[in-house]
């Protein structure tokens, strides 16, 4: 198995489920909608969907216009084209938004592709909130331009305080001032063109509870989609492209169709290992309207689904699509083939990943499966980005179930959210250091993280300009629009687009999954505290400072049948490239090749874990060593107490030296086996 630098803490996630498209705040933001999905039904043409999983090859289109080329597409001009599609550039880019100019004016589709990162990992902080102002909480965060700081207080021995500074750099750091608006442009807008150009790009966000994954992600999609439509409509005009929306979840390993009243789907593998879900059903859409219905009942139907209510959802990775396919011939003759997709994935119940030493054996059991959805999570970007020839997608269902995102020419823009207040530095950690290990997985990524070129050993990391949003100031007065008109979630009204196009609606039988990808985590490890509800409870608060407009629901905490969770794991070994060594099996004992594989991940990010803990700990004493070499330079300092101390600090280090050593001998141990079962395979 090749090593990697790559190490996940193991964050307990106390966040409540994150669901961006939670139907009572989509109600708000939209205007709640009285019409049903049945009247999409009736108003439409909805054919019953049924799967003929070879009829929506995935195979990509030969030939797609190279519509940037030389700045004209069929007589409509580059500029035009862009003006709309990015129709909210800023001005302002001083809150926390990295200049990204460096990427001026594109010959081709092809340069504009490669300057768009194929891992984007971007960390938002939201503002205080009346809570924690009421506490007296600090904000922690600083923000410079990309770089973050996290000002993290501590104690030492002696019980006197000091601020430790974690410092960070990323790909964007945006500010609490940060509209969703620009939240978009600096993470979705810039891959929407490339799934014409046959890209699979996915967006994710995680987080702690109440740090804004549902605030940040809930208006991507739509925006998304707007900026899709438009494209189609204008510099795609009459090039047979169509746009088609799915909404899925995975609960307890199965998968429901949000958009079909939750019918339970089947996940299936081709003879050419492409994954297919079996059942799904995908709407042909032309309006965003329409994409906003379908939307509103996807969260309906999670919501409301056959054995529970919220605190199922919660428990469920939600998956919207939106897939660009075009037939053939560039008309609608022939049947469409996919060409690009855009995922936008809520892990929920993420909070509970980390919390695998709490007593109730179904909430250890979910947290169990977060965490793997992590960890896969994680393998998978990393094997994505350095083109290994192994893909752990077995890892998780999750990343099962978006096996074809990690191939190919994809895209993967994280947003890690934040808290700033200090109540949550240990929570807000976590999270930039799981966000600091996938952007830190990237081959792009110039900088390498140097542990030793702080003074105080810094969490962070890697790359100033490796991976910067490419905007085009060239044509920033055409794409900036302002407007003091905001809606619910920040978002300035959209200019004056073109006419709708017709209001269609087709459904179709898709059966295919043909990629996309990736997960929306959120993780959050903290050991020893079970957070979470009361977190939450805090943070569900209002808010001063900006105005916050944004109503949520609170999700219940419920139990689950316990059933449900162990009936999942569907266990149809395909992977062809784990193979046997010679005549013994990958592994003894009948056990399960993706549980081995699973539980080596685990061991591998426990390892990295401790060993950063035991680096900071030891830091910690060594500050302490200072300080008592100090105080027994002091005249009529007391010889005593100096041992004693001493003794003590010396028991610490050799004691977590020896833990080390003990985890990292098991590991690899653990190792050596596996890497001769790989290597084999392959
Ligand atoms: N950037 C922001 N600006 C203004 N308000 C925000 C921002 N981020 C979050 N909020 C507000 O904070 C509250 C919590 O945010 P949100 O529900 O998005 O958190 P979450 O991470 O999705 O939580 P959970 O994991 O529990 O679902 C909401 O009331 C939301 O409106």
């Amino acid at each position: 198995m090749p090593r990697s630098n790559s190490a996940v803490h193991h964050h307990r996630q106390s966040s409540d489920n994150a669901r961006w498209f939670h139907p009572s705040t989509f109600a708000q933001e939209f205007g709640a909608r009285s019409s049903s999905l049945r009247k999409i039904d009736d108003d439409r043409f909805l054919t019953s969907g049924l799967l003929d999983l070879h009829s929506f090859d995935t195979e990509l289109l030969p030939e797609v216009s190279n519509v940037f080329t030389n700045g004209t597409v069929h007589g409509q001009s580059y500029e035009d084209s862009e003006s709309f599609l990015s129709g909210n550039k800023f001005a302002n880019r001083s809150r926390g938004l990295p200049e990204n100019h460096a990427l001026k004016n594109f010959s081709t589709d092809k340069e504009r592709a490669n300057n768009v990162a194929k891992i984007k990992v971007v960390v938002r902080k939201r503002p205080m909130n009346k809570k924690e102002i009421a506490k007296k909480e600090e904000d922690i965060i600083t923000i410079d331009s990309n770089y973050l700081t996290v000002h993290e207080r501590k104690l030492k021995v002696d019980l006197t305080e000091y601020v430790e500074k974690h410092e960070f750099v990323f790909d964007a750091v945006l500010n609490e001032d940060v509209s969703n608006e620009e939240v978009y442009a600096e993470t979705v807008e810039p891959v929407v063109p490339l799934i014409f150009q046959r890209t699979k790009a996915t967006c994710f966000a995680y987080g702690q509870t109440g740090s804004g994954k549902t605030y940040t992600m809930q208006p991507l999609p739509l925006k998304a989609s707007q900026d899709i439509l438009s494209l189609m409509h204008r510099t795609y005009r009459n090039q047979g492209f169509q746009l088609f929306v799915s909404f899925f979840e995975i609960y307890g390993g199965k998968l429901f169709d949000l958009l079909n009243d939750r019918k339970k789907l089947c996940m299936r593998e081709d003879g050419k290992q492409q994954v297919c879900i079996v059942g799904l059903q995908e709407y042909r859409v032309s309006k965003v309207e329409t994409i906003k219905e379908f939307i509103e009942k996807g969260n309906a139907t999670r919501s409301t689904g056959t054995t529970g209510a919220n605190e199922e959802s919660s428990r469920s990775h939600a998956i919207l699509q939106l897939c660009i396919k075009r037939s053939a011939d560039g008309t609608e003759s022939k049947p469409a083939r996919l060409v690009g997709k855009l995922s936008f994935i809520d892990l929920a119940g993420s909070e509970r990943g980390a919390d695998t030493t709490d007593n109730d054996k179904q909430t250890r059991i979910e947290g169990a499966e977060i965490n793997k959805s992590l960890l896969a999570l994680k393998e998978c970007i990393r094997a994505l980005d350095n083109d290994q020839g192994h893909i752990p997608f077995r890892g998780s269902k999750l990343t099962e179930v978006l096996r074809d995102s990690f191939v190919g020419d994809s895209r993967t823009v994280m947003i890690s959210c934040i808290s700033p207040s200090s109540g949550s530095s240990e929570h807000t950690l976590n999270t930039l250091r799981y966000a600091d290990r996938v952007k830190s997985l990237s081959k792009g990524n110039s900088s390498k993280r140097d542990p030793l070129s702080s003074s105080n050993l810094r969490d962070s990391t890697v790359l100033p300009g490796s991976s910067s949003l490419s905007y085009d100031d060239t044509f920033e007065d055409e794409m900036t629009y302002v407007s003091s008109e905001r809606n619910r979630f920040g978002w300035s009204k959209p200019p004056e687009r073109e006419p709708s196009p017709p209001t269609v609606v087709d459904r179709v039988p898709s059966g295919r999954m043909d990629g996309n990808l990736a997960p929306s985590v959120y993780l959050d490890p903290q050991k020893g505290k079970k957070g979470g509800q009361n977190d939450k409870a805090e943070n569900e608060t209002d808010y001063q400072g900006p105005p916050y407009e944004q109503d949520r629901t609170r999700k219940t905490s419920k139990r689950v049948d316990t059933n449900q969770l162990y009936a999942v794991q569907d266990k149809r070994k395909i992977d062809s490239r784990v193979k046997h060594v010679g005549s013994q099996p990958f592994e003894a004992n009948n056990s399960d090749p993706d549980d081995d594989l699973n539980a080596l991940l685990k061991e591998e990010e426990d390892l990295v874990t401790a060993h950063r803990r035991q680096v900071e700990e030891t830091m910690d004493i060594v500050r302490e060593e200072m300080n008592l070499l100090v105080e027994a330079d002091q005249p009529g300092n007391q010889l005593d107490d100096y041992i004693s101390k001493l003794n003590i600090i010396l028991s610490q280090k050799a004691a977590r030296i020896f833990q080390l050593q003990t985890q990292l001998a098991q590991f690899q141990r653990r190792l050596n086996e596996y890497n001769v079962v790989i290597s084999s395979g392959n």
